[in-house]
């Protein structure tokens, strides 16, 4: 059987795509009845002419869509272990980030699909490139100034303050690390799950603060709950929290920290991290499924996802912009029509401080 094949670039990456066998790995872990076969329904928009949708078939929803990717259709990120290597050597943060990160690589995931994969409600924030150029200039001094194990402990409450949370080794340090990529090691990661232990709280040019705190899940420290939960509902200067998951569909519902951060009823934000390490079909399936959980079922978390990778940078810039949009350093104005009328009806989701 001819093997097809056509390579391309994602999140900084080389895939090739292969229409035929060899099949991705991944897919074996899928439930193979929701991927069956329905070419007409997707359209890769990679090297191939794009097949827009018959006019005798109406257009699909863009989970539909992905759940009809066949296993021969599937993205498959041929990396070798050596290139990988190489790649997570080549991240040096002591350099500038690379051009390609100031794409917001959700518009780069839907270059693969036809359906749109966010509505106008959910394209809340747009940055324009002047703007994440000026975000990313914000981040230019950074400094650690308290590690706290104790609520007694906390500092003042005089800047606003962005809190990172999410399971253990879900990347939070490293997406701080990657956020103050102009402060090298700054942030301590580790390999193992649970290695942030305490509040960790990070100063950025006296204007406001983020927060790495302990994962929950393995080898949370004894006091998780008292301390982080303490923290997350009494704190009166924390403008959003970021919520980290993994890109990851092996964990396509973390219903654990869903029910935890409802319960606090705080405005949060959902951050899908490690996306180099997937193929832009796990990465679609992932990014829908997580929407239709933790956005489409209301609550209190803004209606947009972003996505980011720590070691190859992208999705950081656009990330550091809307930071420093909430916790109110950003000269460019940021809100849509949109956003201003879903603001009447939740404010404190699209607070501004
Ligand atoms: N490939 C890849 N690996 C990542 C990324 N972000 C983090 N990692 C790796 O994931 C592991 C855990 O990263 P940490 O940032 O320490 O995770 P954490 O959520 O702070 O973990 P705890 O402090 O234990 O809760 C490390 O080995 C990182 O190198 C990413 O974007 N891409
Ligand atoms: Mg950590």
């Amino acid at each position: 059987m001819a093997c097809l094949t056509h390579s391309g670039r994602i999140f900084g990456l080389t895939f090739i795509l292969h229409r035929y066998p060899p099949v991705c790995r991944n897919i074996r872990n899928m439930n193979r009845q929701s991927i069956q076969m329905h070419a007409s329904t997707l359209s890769w928009h990679n090297e191939r002419p794009l097949a827009m949708p018959s006019i005798h078939s109406p257009p699909q929803p863009a989970m539909t869509c992905i759940a009809s990717i066949s296993t021969s259709q599937t993205l498959s990120r041929q990396v070798s272990k050596t290139d990988y290597l190489k790649r997570m050597k080549a991240v040096n943060w002591t350099k500038k980030l690379p051009e390609d990160a100031f794409i917001d690589p959700v518009k780069e995931l839907q270059s693969y699909v036809a359906t749109p994969i966010l509505s106008d409600n959910e394209k809340l924030f747009t940055p324009s490139d002047e703007a994440v150029k000026e975000g990313e200039g914000v981040f230019q001094s950074v400094k650690l100034i308290k590690s706290v194990a104790s609520l007694d402990k906390l500092p003042d409450e005089n800047v606003p303050e962005v809190a990172v949370i999410g399971k253990s080794n879900v990347g939070k340090s490293s997406l701080l690390q990657a956020l103050f990529s102009s402060t090298p090691n700054i942030v301590k990661t580790g390999k193992k799950p649970g290695q942030t232990q305490t509040l960790n709280f990070f100063d950025v040019d006296g204007k406001f603060r983020l927060v790495d705190v302990p994962g929950f899940g393995y080898n949370m420290p004894a006091n998780y709950h008292e301390l982080v939960e303490g923290y997350l509902t009494s704190r009166k200067n924390l403008c959003r929290t970021l919520c980290l998951k993994s890109g990851s569909t092996r964990y396509p519902v973390d219903k654990l920290g869903k029910d935890m951060i409802s319960e606090m009823g705080i405005p949060y934000v959902i951050v899908l991290t490690k996306i180099d390490r997937f193929s832009p079909h796990l990465l679609l399936k992932t990014f829908l499924e997580t929407k239709q959980t933790y956005i489409q079922t209301g609550g209190n978390c803004f209606p947009q996802l972003f996505v980011v990778s720590s070691l190859t940078g992208a999705g950081i810039p656009f990330l550091q912009t809307f930071i420093a949009h909430i916790t109110g350093n950003l000269k460019s104005p940021m809100f849509t029509v949109q956003e201003k009328e879903l603001a009447k009806e939740s404010p404190s989701i699209f607070a501004v401080y």
